[in-house]
């Protein structure tokens, strides 16, 4: 065996005073620093530094550091262990303070202190040789039979543990391969010492006395297993493995770090992780993957940060759902019931979800498509897909992708970053356990992008058939087949979805609902869930369909049903505490009125609308007279308990406060210059007014509303159709000129200024407005309008149809012109609207003017002016 000269510590070191535990060469311990010198130390010899590994210690047991440094230096122990710092970490609040992980290397004794202050620095001499390559045989020969003696006891200690462990056929490889006169050392600091004897075995410089000193250390170790194998009952297998490992686990052990029985709970952890990959049914790759990482984990001391790391590395490895799986309910018309019942309308979005589950039927391994549910908010895109997972028997998971710009949250960090964590996708197969799912991507269209990479590109490899069964998560970094996972995503509009994730998906509409559609859910569905998390029953409160039909049309304006579930909420909060506050009587007078209460139905209506009222005035009477007690006793006395309260319009305009939308359409419609158009919104379709007025200037147009380019343009189309066509109509400007803009300044402007807007399908509506200002007439008040314009005239079609239809349907208007070619379109609309509604195709603008206007817009033929004959 090669030996290659000793390497020699610095002979000045900056001496670490230490009282608390005593480091010995080979081993580590963690060491507190608060106190004065220590602290200057750390700071200018540890942190200033390029790196902790170029700095060596001098550390001194058994002295304390004076707090402050004004006070003198204690006398110094005279033997010192150098050492190397492998960690600080350190913190300044509530005062500064750090922690050091240092690792052994040698004995040193102080020759003399050269310096005290800031910090104290030594010349030093060496006592311990440190060699890269242990020169074995010649220390055998050196100290011979004290040496074999060592071994013998370190062997037997080693070997009264069960082999099959591997921690503890690792311990004996360390014996073998590690040079024995460091041994001592090591072993000094595993085993159960105190720092008194620690210290004796620091002080023995002689490797002789060191031997000697630490084998009734051992020895007195081996007693005390021998006696607890005594006490414990070989019961099972598994309680030898648990006394096995115990003193195994402690050659990995760092003094001073963790409590005993920490440890033990550790290593019994790590048994039974290591049991787990075995038995897991993982496949071979990720198998082996935990193989290895377990093995490392073994060596590794647990000081190290990387050790927690690989731990919850391997704890997710065994924890994921690799095989396991629910077995799928497929029964169509089970499914169609339940769809039914947890859903009112949504004609289309169940009658595709029942396709795909018929099709799942007939073939088990259906690959794809991924569907994606797209309408305005609240609409029951969320709860359908909850549905789906609850028909099929699965799991279900919901993944918020709303804001998420980092392409890591999709995909996971790599394990080297500092806190790094798996994916959402592997985050969420953890938490349902199984492998097949249902996942719902909820608001894919508000998915962002940052310098930290795109998540919509991460998710193309999810969403893809073709490639998700080798889905790499960079956290575990093997594969995991996503195959069996039901994606469905929602998203309120298509346009901000990247097209690539688009062509992956499905897309179906779904629209928002019509009034008489919304009070159906409000009675089956909101009224009956509110009632339920309110603790009420349908005894206590009574919600009638046109107070309903009120809270649609006065307090909510949506496509969805959300406002409308908060406002029945509100109800029945307001009418909770009425009847928390009248239990109490109610109880008596339930006694004493069960007859009456018999004979009461025929006139419950009256009763009612008695209670009602009272509501109302008691509500006014709690604000006016701060006095509840009275008032609750008036209550009392007027109302008899068993009647529900009626919820009608007074009771709502308590609970909910006055209307926040009137039917302000004819009053806005009372003089020239105003047009209602219908704007489509990923929040469903919306009613708009869009105004013109006109005064003297130089012909300019102003546009104001924050308007997108396209609707700019709109606007200039739709002036110089009308200019060009100003003589045909007999539009004249104020001065009587045709020529509209001549000494005229137009101003167009599209309420809702905060909202920004855009598209050509106002072309119509600017139109029509303008028409109006300039021929001084009136517009339809129950008419709505949309469609692109050209500059001769024609009428184009747009989008939206059935979202704009409904808006205009909600805000009571009666008639709707839409571009001809989009009378296709009508057929989404449902029946009742079309029955409401009147609609007028149109091809070009004289037609939609001629709709727009009572009694048509049509040509006058001007006196006097004779028609040219060619
Ligand atoms: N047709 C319906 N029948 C019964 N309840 C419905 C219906 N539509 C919506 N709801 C109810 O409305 C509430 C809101 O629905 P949900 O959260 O699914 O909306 P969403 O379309 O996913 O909205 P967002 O786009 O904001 O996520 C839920 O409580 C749901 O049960």
């Amino acid at each position: 065996m090669s030996s290659v000269s000793p390497i020699q510590i610095p002979s000045r070191l900056p001496l670490l005073l230490t009282h608390e535990g005593v480091l010995l060469p080979g081993s580590t311990m963690r060491t507190s620093v608060d106190s004065a010198r220590n602290l200057q130390l750390v700071r200018s010899r540890l942190l200033k530094g390029t790196s902790l590994q170029s700095t060596i210690l001098g550390v001194i047991p058994n002295t304390p550091d004076p707090a402050s440094d004004a006070q003198d230096l204690p006398p110094l122990h005279r033997i010192g262990t150098a050492a190397l710092a492998v960690q600080v970490v350190g913190s300044n609040w509530p005062k500064p303070h750090y922690t050091l992980l240092i690792t052994g290397l040698c004995r040193f004794q102080i020759v003399q202190v050269l310096k005290e202050k800031p910090y104290p620095i030594a010349e030093v001499e060496q006592l311990d040789r440190l060699e890269e390559f242990p020169n074995t045989c010649k220390m055998r020969e050196e100290l011979g039979e004290l040496s074999e003696q060592f071994y013998k006891y370190a062997v037997q200690l080693v070997e009264m543990l069960d082999m099959s462990v591997p921690a503890v056929a690792k311990l004996r490889r360390l014996l073998d391969s590690l040079p024995r006169e460091a041994l001592p050392d090591i072993l000094t600091s595993i085993i159960r010492t105190s720092n008194k004897e620690k210290l004796q075995i620091l002080d023995a410089v002689s490797l002789e006395e060191r031997f000697k000193m630490t084998i009734p250390l051992l020895v007195r170790q081996i007693e005390g297993l021998k006696l607890l194998q005594k006490t414990r009952k070989p019961k099972q297998d598994d309680d030898k493995r648990v006394i096995a490992i115990r003193p195994i686990r402690r050659i990995t052990h760092i003094p001073g770090t963790l409590e005993d029985e920490d440890d033990d709970e550790d290593n019994d952890d790590i048994v039974m992780l290591e049991k787990k990959i075995r038995t897991s049914s993982m496949p071979e790759q990720a198998h082996k993957v935990c193989v290895k990482e377990i093995k490392r984990l073994k060596k590794m001391p647990q000081s190290m940060p990387e050790y927690a790391l690989t731990r919850n590395y391997l704890e997710l490895m065994v924890e994921l759902p690799w095989n396991k799986s629910t077995t799928d309910r497929l029964d169509i018309r089970a499914a169609r019931i339940l769809l039914d019942n947890d859903h009112y309308a949504m004609e289309k979005l169940k009658k595709r979800v029942l396709e795909y589950l018929a099709v799942r039927q007939l073939k088990n391994n259906l690959k794809g498509p991924i569907l994606c549910f797209v309408g305005p908010p609240g609409v029951g895109k969320t709860s359908v897909g909850r549905s789906v997972a609850k028909t099929l028997g699965r799991e279900f998971h919901r993944i918020a992708l709303g804001g998420v710009c980092d392409q890591s949250d999709i995909r996971g960090h790599r394990r080297t970053y500092v806190g790094s964590m798996p994916g959402r996708i592997i985050n969420g197969l953890k938490t349902v356990g199984v492998n097949n799912p249902v996942f719902l991507l909820d608001e894919v269209d508000k998915l962002g992008k940052s310098l930290q990479g795109d998540p919509a590109a991460a998710l193309l490899e999810v969403l893809d058939p073709e490639q998700n069964h080798n889905f790499t998560d960079h956290y575990l970094n093997v594969a995991f087949d996503l195959s069996q996972v039901l994606f469905i995503a929602t998203a309120n509009t298509t346009a901000t979805i990247p097209a690539a994730l688009l062509d992956r998906m499905e897309i179906i509409q779904v629209p928002g609902y019509t009034q008489e559609e919304k009070i159906e859910i409000a009675h089956r569905h909101l009224i009956p869930k509110q009632l339920e998390q309110h603790g009420l029953t349908p005894q206590q409160i009574q919600i009638p369909q046109v107070t309903t039909l009120d809270i649609i049309t006065r307090y909510t304006r949506e496509a969805g049903v959300r406002s409308l579930d908060r406002k029945l909420g509100a109800i029945c909060r307001a009418v909770a505490v009425k009847v928390a506050e009248g239990q109490p009587k109610e109880a008596k007078l339930e006694r004493s009125d069960v007859a009456e209460r018999e004979d009461t139905k025929g006139i419950v209506q009256f009763v009612n609308c008695v209670r009602s009222m009272v509501f109302h005035v008691c509500r006014e009477h709690i604000l006016e007279d701060e006095k509840p007690e009275s008032i609750s006793d008036t209550a009392e006395l007027a109302l008899p308990p068993e009647m529900p309260i009626l919820i009608d319009f007074h009771a709502l305009k308590d609970i909910l406060g006055p209307p926040m939308y009137e039917m302000e359409v004819s009053q806005r419609l009372s003089q020239p210059g105003v047009a209602i158009g219908l704007a489509w919104t990923p929040l469903g379709g919306e009613i708009m007014f869009v105004e013109a007025s006109r005064m003297d200037g130089e012909g300019q147009l102003t546009l104001t509303g924050q308007l997108g380019d396209v609707m700019k343009e709109s606007a200039h189309l739709a002036i110089s159709w009308l200019r060009s066509n100003a003589k045909k109509y007999q539009l004249t400007n104020a001065f009587g000129s045709f020529d509209l803009l001549d000494n005229t300044d137009i101003h167009l402007h599209f309420p809702a200024g905060a909202v920004t807007k855009d598209g050509p399908s106002a072309g119509v509506t600017i139109v029509t407005c303008l028409a109006s200002l300039f021929s001084g007439r009136l517009v339809r008040s129950d008419v709505a309008m949309t469609g692109e314009i050209t500059l001769r005239g024609l009428v184009l079609p747009v989008g939206g149809i059935k979202d704009k239809v409904l808006a205009a349907h909600r805000a009571g208007l009666k008639q709707v012109i839409i571009p001809r070619r989009n009378e296709k379109d009508l057929e989404g609309v449902p029946g009742n609207v079309r029955q409401d509604l009147s609609f007028v195709t149109a091809s070009c603008l004289d037609e939609v003017l001629n709709a727009a206007f009572d009694g048509g817009f049509t040509v006058k033929p001007r006196p006097g002016l004779l028609n040219s004959k060619l």
